[in-house]
């Protein structure tokens, strides 16, 4: 779904990615952690295309995006979902206008729109709440508006950048849960995330980036063969904790 070969990314001296090879599974659900400036964001914008390589290729859904058109963006950003820390939501719309919105800027047809929006509400658990605006919710809610924005046009993958950074353990819980769902339902995800306790909870692959090199790509706990390499995993994740 989602494949890095060799790819390098300078900023003028700083290193954002050194020669980064990694590929990500249709359905796979990946945590990307790594220390402050390691080179997280960088690999996200270059799957989005908001920037690009100095050198080797990225290919997403089957496609080499390091040589689209300008006209071929839109169409990769459309198999992409995204989440964020601070949710974005417009504030002028209600929860369903919010989520309506995604669709509308993609020329959805209004009969889809009708039959997507409640469906996927109802999928994050908020559907009730379909009326209100974001300031009568609280930030576990806002953040189930943002994933039902997110999916709301089926991407391929969803990118979750610290989507529980502004939650409690318990909201943030719950919200791993409705991502776990999500996946389940056959969606790529890749979770940026400083949050080791949920890391460890979900269980799931782990790729690790430090100074711009991947220095760590391991299943979770059920996916190792002896004890040794499941204490290597936790001491790995252990480095990240903020
Ligand atoms: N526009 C830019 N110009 C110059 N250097 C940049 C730019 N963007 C990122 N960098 C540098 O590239 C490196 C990787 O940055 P990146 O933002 O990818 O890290 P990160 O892992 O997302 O960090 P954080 O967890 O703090 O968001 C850092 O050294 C950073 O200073």
């Amino acid at each position: 779904m989602i494949e890095f070969k060799n790819v390098t990314k300078h900023y003028g001296n700083n290193v954002g990615l050194e020669n980064a090879t990694v590929r990500i599974e249709k359905g796979d659900f990946v945590f990307l952690v790594g220390p402050s400036g390691a080179g997280k964001t960088t690999f996200v914008r270059l799957i989005l295309n908001e920037i690009s390589t100095d050198k080797g290729t990225i290919v997403v859904a089957g496609k080499d995006i390091t040589r689209l058109s300008r006209r071929e963006i839109p169409e990769l950003r459309q198999k992409i979902g995204m989440v964020f820390q601070d949710f974005r939501l417009l504030e002028k719309k209600t929860v369903y206008e919010n989520v309506a919105f995604a669709m509308e800027v993609v020329h959805a047809k209004r009969k889809d729109i009708r039959r997507q929006v409640p469906y996927v509400l109802d999928l994050v658990g908020i559907l009730d709440k379909q009326d209100r605006y974001p300031n009568e919710l609280s930030a576990g809610e806002q953040q189930r508006v943002g994933i039902a924005r997110a999916i709301v046009n089926n991407p391929r993958v969803l990118i979750a950048d610290e989507p529980t950074g502004n939650l409690d353990p318990i909201t943030a819980m719950e919200i791993m849960e409705i991502l776990d769902k999500i996946n389940l339902r056959g969606t790529t995800i890749l979770m940026v995330t400083h949050a080791k306790d949920i890391v460890d909870q979900m269980n799931k692959r782990v790729v690790a980036i430090e100074d711009g090199h991947i220095v760590r790509d391991e299943q979770g706990q059920y996916g190792f063969y002896n004890e040794e390499e499941y204490y290597d995993y936790d001491e790995g994740v252990d480095k990240y904790v903020f």
